[in-house]
């Protein structure tokens, strides 16, 4: 798929002297879909905190769009064009989906957060073009019949879309998915597939997404990155990844 969007050049990670990321490299082509499986405890969402800088690795670097660094904070991550969605719900559940979305332009305004809204922003012009692209977004994800809705009554499903909604407005150039399909029953699952799939068919965003569901993964992504332990066991086309003897080992003989 042509150039590189994301590498990381042995990069490892230890909490008190446990091991999460052992010299750990690997590449992102951009437009792809890769996705990172493991057993629990092997790395991965350790992995997506030090790509957008909320963990600093002990060693290695990261290489984003032809910048490099050891070390970032997560607001130049977001303006690099780094998105990010969360394991757990990080939505504000009091507010409407509208302002939910809004909230992921808050670091990208001239405007802070409370401003824009609740609509009191210095700067109508920003106000009206953060508002168009939120709902440009909304009726992306089908979501603009719910935009006034508060979050907290949506179903699960949905407010899972709102999240992947809030990290898209910001437009960024990789999109990280964390266990976007975690507690969802198959159908919510496929359904939520089919929008990653769209983000990244149709704005083009590259998306690194950590996916328990093998089948799931099997079907959406165009390349599987498997970590067992902070380690690479295997990287590569979902179909060679499947029959890899290290990633049955590894991954795919345990039961989660
Ligand atoms: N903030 C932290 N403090 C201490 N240890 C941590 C911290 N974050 C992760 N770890 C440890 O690092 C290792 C890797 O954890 P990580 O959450 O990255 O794995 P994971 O593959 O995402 O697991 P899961 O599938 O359960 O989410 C584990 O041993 C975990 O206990």
């Amino acid at each position: 798929m042509g150039t590189q969007l994301l590498q990381l050049h042995d990069v490892s990670l230890s909490f008190q002297g446990i091991s999460a990321l052992n010299s750990l490299s690997f590449e992102v082509a951009k437009g792809e879909i890769c996705a990172l499986i493991g057993p629990n405890g092997a790395g991965k969402s350790s992995l997506l905190n030090v790509i957008n800088g909320v963990y600093r690795a002990d060693a290695g670097d990261v290489v984003f769009d032809g910048v490099r660094f050891e070390r970032i904070h997560p607001y130049k991550a977001a303006h690099l064009g780094i998105g990010r969605t969360f394991q757990h719900n990080a939505l504000f559940g009091r507010l409407s989906v509208i302002e939910n979305v809004l909230a992921g332009l808050a670091r990208h305004g001239r405007a802070t957060f409370v401003e824009n809204i609740f609509r009191v922003g210095r700067d109508p012009a920003e106000r009206r073009r953060f508002r168009a692209r939120a709902e440009r977004i909304l009726a992306f994800l089908e979501l603009e019949r719910h935009a006034a809705t508060v979050v907290a009554t949506l179903p699960y499903g949905v407010q899972k879309r709102v999240d992947l909604a809030r990290a898209l407005v910001a437009e960024p150039k990789l999109l990280l998915l964390d266990e976007p399909m975690a507690g969802m029953n198959q159908e919510e699952k496929r359904e939520m597939s089919r929008f990653v799939a769209g983000v990244n068919a149709e704005l083009g965003t590259t998306v690194v997404l950590i996916e328990h569901d093998v089948g799931i993964v099997m079907d959406l992504a165009h390349h599987v990155v498997v970590l067992d332990y902070g380690r690479k066991v295997a990287d590569g086309a979902p179909e060679d990844v499947r029959i890899n003897p290290d990633v049955i080992a590894a991954y795919l003989g345990t039961v989660h």
